[in-house]
C-alpha cells in the first residue's frame, strides 16, 4: 500500500462519500498500460493485423489499447517506425475530447513529451498548424523526438511562458488543449514518489500558475473557438476551482462538457478535462505563410530528391534554409520573431558542401510509396533491428548504389547509403535502439 499523505485522504474522503473505501482499493488494482495507434501511418484495425496483437481497447478512445505490462512494447520495431504512443489509458483523453479539425491552427500549450500533441498532429493529417509549447527547454526536446518519431510536418515547436504567447498570437488559434503542470494526485498510484513532491508543492502551489495559464489559453483562442483544460489530479481547487476562476475573468468563455475519470471506476488513472468553448463568430481562416528566405544554394537538396523520384512533394517556397539546416514550412505560419524556437516545420536535413544529408525526420513523414529506392524487411528480419542500432547492414541482391528508405513491414524507419551491396546506416544515433 501506498503511504498517501493525510490531508490528501481527507480531501478526497470528503470529495467522495460513500464511494471513499472503493477509492482506496483501487490502489490494489494493478496498473494499466496503454497505447495509442499513430493514425498517420495506420488504422487501428491494421496495427492489430499487423502486429498480430488481441488487445482490449480502451472504451474512452477508439485509437487506444491496453497491453500486458510486463510485455515491452517499446522494444518493438512497429513502435519504432513510429505506428504507436505508449500512453496511460486516462491520459488519452484530453485530446480526445477536443474536436480538433483538418486545417485547424491547433495549440499545445504544455505540450511536453508530446502525448497529446501526437495525437492533435495525428487528427491534423498535417493539414493546418500545430504548436507545441513547453516552458522548459529540456522536456520540449523529449517532445521535439516524439513530433518526429510520429511523422507530424506541420509543426512548430517553442519554448516559452505562455503569457509571452498570448502577447504574440492574440486570438490566432482555433483550438487550445492546456494540459497543466499539476500535483498530480491521480499518479500517486502510477509513481507513488509523487507523494512527496505533493507534500511540498501540493494544489496550493499549482493553483495559481493554472489560472494563469487559463486566462492566456482564453487569450490565444479566436473567437468561436475550443479549449480542453485536463489535469491528472482530484483536487477542485485545481480543477473546478481553476476553471471557475477563469470563467469569472473571462465571461466569453463557457463550459461544454466535463469529464472526470476516477481510479475505481475505470481502468486508467484519475484524470480530469473539460471543454470550454469561446463566445463569438470564427474569423476567416489565416492564410498567413512566413517563410523567411535564405541564399543558401539548395542545388544538393533538388539533386538529392530528384533521385528519389520525390520532386513532386515539395513547393520550392516552402523551402527555408537556416544556417546548413533545411526545413519545409507548413502551409500556414505565423511571424515568430523572437520566440525561443525547438523546431519550426519539417526538418529535411543538412545542406554539405556539395551534398545533402537526409534526416530522420525526413524519412519518418514519407511513405513508402514517395521514394523510389526502398530497403523493405519484414518484421523478422534481423536486419531490422542491426538498422535500428545504427549498424551498417547488407542490401538485396542487385540494389544499386544510392540512398534507400528503410523500411520495416512497410513503414519508413529512416535512411541509409548504398554502396555495392553494403548500406550505410543514416539512422540517428540518438533514436538508436538500446
Ligand atoms: C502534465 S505535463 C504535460 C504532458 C503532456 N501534455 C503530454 O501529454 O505528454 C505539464 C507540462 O507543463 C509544463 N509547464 C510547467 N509550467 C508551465 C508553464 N508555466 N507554462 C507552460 N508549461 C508549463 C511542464 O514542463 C510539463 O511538461
Amino acid at each position: 500500500m501506498i503511504d498517501l499523505p493525510q490531508k490528501f485522504l481527507d480531501e478526497i474522503r470528503l470529495l467522495l462519500g460513500d464511494e471513499y473505501d472503493d477509492f482506496l482499493k483501487s490502489y490494489d488494482k494493478p496498473m494499466n498500460y496503454g497505447l495509442r495507434v499513430n493514425t498517420l501511418k495506420i488504422s487501428p484495425e491494421n496495427y492489430l493485423k499487423l502486429s498480430g496483437e488481441n488487445l482490449r481497447p480502451v472504451p474512452w478512445n477508439e485509437l487506444g489499447f491496453y497491453y500486458d505490462g510486463s510485455r515491452r512494447f517499446t522494444k518493438n520495431p512497429l513502435y519504432h517506425a513510429g505506428l504507436y504512443y505508449i500512453q496511460e489509458p486516462s491520459a488519452m483523453c484530453p485530446a480526445h475530447m477536443l474536436p480538433v479539425e483538418e486545417g485547424d491552427i491547433v495549440l499545445d500549450m504544455c505540450a511536453a513529451p508530446g502525448g497529446k500533441s501526437t495525437a492533435l498532429g495525428a487528427k491534423l493529417k498535417n493539414t493546418g498548424l500545430l504548436v507545441s509549447n513547453d516552458v522548459s527547454v529540456s522536456r520540449a526536446k523529449a517532445l521535439l523526438k516524439n513530433i518526429e518519431f510520429f511523422g507530424i510536418k506541420n509543426s512548430l515547436i517553442l519554448s516559452e511562458d505562455p503569457s509571452k504567447l498570448a502577447g504574440v498570437f492574440p486570438e490566432y488559434f482555433d483550438k487550445v488543449l492546456i494540459d497543466a503542470p499539476c500535483s498530480g494526485e491521480g499518479m500517486f498510484r502510477k509513481k507513488p514518489s509523487m507523494t512527496a513532491a505533493w507534500e511540498r508543492s501540493g494544489p496550493d502551489y499549482f493553483g495559481p500558475i493554472q489560472r494563469r495559464i487559463l486566462l492566456n489559453g482564453a487569450d490565444l483562442l479566436k473567437p468561436g473557438g475550443m479549449m480542453v483544460y485536463s489535469t491528472c489530479t482530484f483536487s477542485e481547487y485545481e480543477d473546478e476551482g481553476s476553471v471557475e476562476y477563469l470563467l469569472k475573468h473571462r465571461p466569453e468563455m463557457s463550459v461544454v462538457k466535463v469529464k472526470r475519470l476516477w481510479p475505481h471506476k475505470v481502468d486508467g488513472e484519475g484524470h480530469f478535462c473539460v471543454l470550454l468553448k469561446k463566445a463569438g463568430e470564427k474569423p476567416a481562416p489565416s492564410q498567413e505563410c512566413y517563410c523567411p528566405q535564405s541564399r543558401e544554394d539548395l542545388t544538393p537538396f533538388h539533386d538529392f530528391v530528384r533521385a528519389g523520384n520525390a520532386e513532386d512533394l515539395f513547393d520550392p517556397s516552402r523551402l527555408v534554409a537556416q544556417k546548413g539546416s533545411l526545413y519545409y514550412f507548413p502551409k500556414i505560419m505565423p511571424e515568430f520573431t523572437g520566440l525561443r524556437v525547438i523546431r519550426n516545420g519539417w526538418y529535411l536535413g543538412e545542406l554539405k558542401k556539395n551534398r545533402f544529408e537526409p534526416s530522420g525526420a525526413f524519412a519518418r513523414a514519407l511513405t513508402k510509396d514517395q521514394w523510389s529506392h526502398v530497403l523493405d524487411l519484414s518484421l523478422e528480419d534481423p536486419r531490422v533491428i542491426k538498422y535500428l542500432k545504427c549498424e551498417t547492414i547488407e542490401g538485396e541482391e542487385g540494389q544499386e548504389n544510392g540512398w534507400y528508405l528503410v523500411c520495416a513491414a512497410g513503414y519508413p524507419l529512416g535512411f541509409g547509403k548504398m554502396n555495392r551491396g553494403t548500406l550505410k546506416n543514416k539512422y540517428p544515433v540518438g533514436w538508436r535502439w538500446e
